[in-house]
């Protein structure tokens, strides 16, 4: 049976995350060996060049699902009949720029594509929002696309589970495979907190594994939450092979599931769960099945953990804040 392609729009196609994704969204990665792709990439005026080299670098690999490749720079245009959207264009902090005024810029990139998302995407639309800071450029897109469930607005934080699942592996001396149901809480920043009182290392508890909370709290964490300006600090630019591989996982794994016993990381709109108040883009422990999502209910939640949950809460809170007073959402 021919299956209808599937719409894909990428924002900031020309960049080096748009570089790293758009070959494996090509090639079958994100969505399926068997499903046909449409790519939609939408760029600025001054980023079109560069993304017709790479469109036509997509048509040199001649990859079999790939069934056309769109160039825009017009929102409205990129996201018609679009199923599924990652938003990966954003403004980045610049020197001298105030957190306002870096979420005021970003405010004048992720309100016009929410709209857009609002008015021309398909019914079925799944957003993923790479773009920093992911958690409240998700919420003020969401916030421009009242027509759309706010559930399928989704921000990035399966980056840092990644490196937290990594970090936690070479600790314990196991395979990445046997590190199971790890939790991402809170925002994509330095605040982040990555919990491993529920993950499994190998069938045992991580925690009793690890059984150093000083590691936990002096290594382990900033480590994992800090790799992003680790990164940059090494590479002179920031992730992204790995930001775009983390965007597969998180749209594959929101497309076709996780196993049983396991879980993965999404920043989602709260629904109050553990705490976080309703309607701020944070991260959870979340199931995926027939491509909906859920919040892991019933964890219970330590001192240790709940303080830095707090932190990371009310940094999203403080961001809510700010695009609210900005008239952003
Ligand atoms: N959530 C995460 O885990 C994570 C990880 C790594 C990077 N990031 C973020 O992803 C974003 C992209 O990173 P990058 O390295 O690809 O940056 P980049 O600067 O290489 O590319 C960004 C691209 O976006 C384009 N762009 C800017 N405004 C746009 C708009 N309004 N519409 C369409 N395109 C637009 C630019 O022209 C550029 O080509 C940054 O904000 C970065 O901080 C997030
Ligand atoms: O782009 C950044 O600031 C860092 C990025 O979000 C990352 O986590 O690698």
């Amino acid at each position: 049976m021919t299956r209808t392609p599937v719409n894909v729009t990428v924002t900031g196609a020309a960049g080096q995350i748009g570089y790293a994704l758009l070959f494996r969204i090509a090639s079958g990665q994100l969505l399926g060996a068997d499903v046909p792709v449409k790519l939609r990439l939408l760029e600025i005026p001054q980023g079109l060049k560069a993304a017709e080299g790479t469109a036509m670098e997509l048509d040199d690999c001649a990859f079999p699902l790939l069934r056309g490749i769109d160039i825009t720079d017009d929102p409205n245009v990129a996201f018609a009949g679009a199923n599924v959207a990652l938003l990966v264009g954003a403004r980045p902090r610049t020197k001298g720029m105030e957190r306002g005024d870096l979420l005021e810029a970003n405010g004048g990139i992720f309100k016009p594509q929410g709209k857009a998302i609002n008015d021309h995407a398909a019914d079925d639309i799944k957003v993923l929002v790479v773009g920093n800071p992911a958690n409240t450029n998700a919420l003020i897109a969401q916030a421009a696309a009242p027509d759309v469930p706010a559930e399928r607005f989704t921000a990035m934080t399966r980056l840092d589970h990644n490196r937290a699942i990594s970090q936690l592996a070479k600790k314990t001396g196991v395979a990445v495979s046997d590190i199971k149901r790890l939790t991402i809480w809170g925002n994509h920043s330095a605040t982040q907190y990555p919990d491993v009182f529920h993950a499994d290392v190998a069938g045992k508890n991580a925690a009793e594994v690890v059984n150093d909370e000083a590691w936990l709290a002096d290594t382990f964490i900033p480590t994992v939450a800090k790799r992003g300006a680790a990164i940059i600090e090494a590479r002179g630019a920031s992730s992204a092979a790995s930001a775009a591989n983390a965007a597969i996982d998180h749209v594959h794994t929101w497309v076709n599931g996780t196993a049983d016993g396991d879980w993965t990381s999404m920043g989602i709109p709260s629904d109050g769960s553990y705490g976080v108040p309703e309607g701020i883009i944070s991260s959870f422990p979340v199931t995926t099945k027939d491509g909906k999502y859920e919040i892991v209910q019933g964890l219970e939640i330590n001192e240790f953990s709940r303080a830095r949950i707090d932190a990371s809460v009310q940094e999203l809170v403080e961001e809510r804040d700010a695009v609210r007073a900005l008239g952003l959402i």
